[in-house]
């Protein structure tokens, strides 16, 4: 999937890992860079006309499977150096010769659904275990009122056979879930649709998709409305190569500053930030838990806000998470039910149905994970209540299963960092998705996993 395997300098870390607390957590760190931003980068201009540079791309297994299939699909997707990219982009796809794997990467799926859609060209999807239980119709629905045929296995899942086509129709749709992956799937094959597609969120989620593709020449523009988000692209302009410098992710940033929180023996700061207020809802809910958290202004990039962000060690209290700021921390509940535990009270989060269709119900196995570890839960259908216990009264000493989910395998190693006994998790290969450098900075910090 990798055109040169030198983006993978060290060997991704699998099999189970154990954290303990630790004699010092305390530093600084940069930001991993973002994840949704650098799908889309590739993405982008791998369909444009001309060269596009890439800079500070996060090299996570998800994001090399988008490349490696948007290589596939005719762009010449090439490394240059350390998280340096260069894409002579394809303005044309064509049907790949094998199947494009995505392996664990909901974002690359769904989008390159949506990407390919307005191309000549039959493509088949394929992912992982935990991709292929995951809920492809929310995006092949509006694709096909659009005007591509599809072939999806049992209840609308992976194996998912596209046939695009150069004459789309345009729609207006409002997607029935809070999703950025529908918003996105919808204006990438609005990219070539006949006339203006307009997707209506009565939600805002990230429109990561909506600043960027501007940058590539596209004819896309959105429009807040209270606190919901209106989207449009008009179709039939030519993309042109644009050059992206990846800003730093809040979701990756979200670990270390926990560990910082629950456990920290000093500050921890990570620089670079996004703060797009889209992705920052777990910030919010950090101050309003009274955690000591400054966040510090620190340029720019791609056109988003950078901070610098630093959390010291202190009292939290439990709170209520209502529904609305769900889509901008949507990644964020398994860590912040972590850090809930080391609160004092209760914290009831709410509004949460979409966590059960992510890597895996993550509603369900963030409840699992603190039960193994002590912690008093209760799981709703879409609420989760956590009884905080105080920092240095979590028991600790369960094991975690992850369950093909990186974000519950860092949520866990974040426990045991902060808990009495140590906590392991059954498998930590699947952190290389999101966040290679997890470990290496964890270990930066003082942090004792083995
Ligand atoms: O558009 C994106 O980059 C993402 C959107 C979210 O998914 P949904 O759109 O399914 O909520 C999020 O969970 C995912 O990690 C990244
Ligand atoms: C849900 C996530 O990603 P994706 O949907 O891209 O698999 C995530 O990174 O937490």
């Amino acid at each position: 999937m990798v055109s040169n395997g030198k983006a993978a300098e060290h060997p991704a870390a699998s099999g189970p890992r154990t954290a303990r607390r630790s004699s010092r957590i305390e530093g600084i760190r940069a930001a991993s860079p973002d994840k949704s931003i650098s799908h889309r980068a590739i993405m982008l201009a791998g369909m444009a006309q001309g060269i596009s540079h890439i800079e500070g791309l996060l090299e996570s297994a998800d994001v090399l499977a988008t490349a490696g299939a948007v290589r596939a699909l005719g762009a010449n997707v090439e490394r240059t150096g350390d998280g340096q990219w260069q894409v002579k982009g394809a303005p044309q796809w064509r049907s790949p010769d094998g199947d494009l794997d995505l392996g664990n990467s909901g974002t690359g799926v769904r989008l390159l659904m949506g990407a390919a859609a307005r191309f000549d060209l039959t493509a088949r999807f394929t992912g992982d275990v935990s991709l292929s239980s995951r809920p492809m119709e929310r995006v092949l629905a509006p694709l096909r009122l659009m005007g591509v045929t599809t072939i999806a296995a049992d209840g609308g899942r992976l194996p998912v056979t596209l046939n695009g086509s150069t004459r789309l129709n345009a729609i207006t749709y409002t997607p029935p879930v809070a999703s950025a992956q529908v918003k996105s799937a919808i204006l990438l094959a609005g990219l070539g649709a006949m006339g203006e597609t307009v997707v209506i969120e009565p939600e805002a989620t990230r429109a990561h998709t909506e600043t960027l593709a501007p940058l590539f020449g596209a004819d896309m523009t959105m429009e807040r409305d209270g606190a919901g988000l209106v989207a449009r692209v008009r179709g039939g302009k030519a993309l042109h190569a644009a050059d992206v410098h990846v800003p730093g992710d809040p979701s990756s940033a979200a670990f270390p500053l926990a560990a910082g929180l629950v456990a920290g023996t000093g500050p921890v700061t990570v620089t670079g930030v996004m703060t797009n207020p889209a992705r920052f809802g777990l910030y919010r809910v950090l101050e309003m838990m009274g955690a000591d958290i400054s966040i510090t202004p620190a340029g720019s990039r791609a056109g988003e806000a950078l901070a610098d962000i630093t959390v010291r060690p202190g009292t939290l209290k439990g709170v209520q998470v209502e529904p609305h700021i769900a889509p901008s921390m949507i990644d964020e509940y398994p860590i912040l039910s972590v850090i809930a535990a080391f609160a004092e009270g209760v914290t009831h989060m709410t509004g949460l149905a979409e966590l059960r269709a992510k890597e895996s119900d993550r509603l369900a196995a963030s409840a699992a994970l603190l039960a193994a570890n002590g912690v008093k839960v209760e799981l709703g259908e879409d609420s989760l209540t956590v009884h905080g216990m105080g920092q240095g009264d979590v028991p600790g000493g369960g094991l975690v299963k992850t369950l093909h989910d990186h974000r519950l395998a860092m949520a866990g190693l974040v426990l045991g960092l902060g808990a009495k006994d140590p906590v392991t998790v059954d498998d930590v290969a699947m952190i290389a998705t999101s966040y290679p450098g997890f470990f290496d900075d964890m270990a930066a910090l003082g942090a004792d996993i083995a």
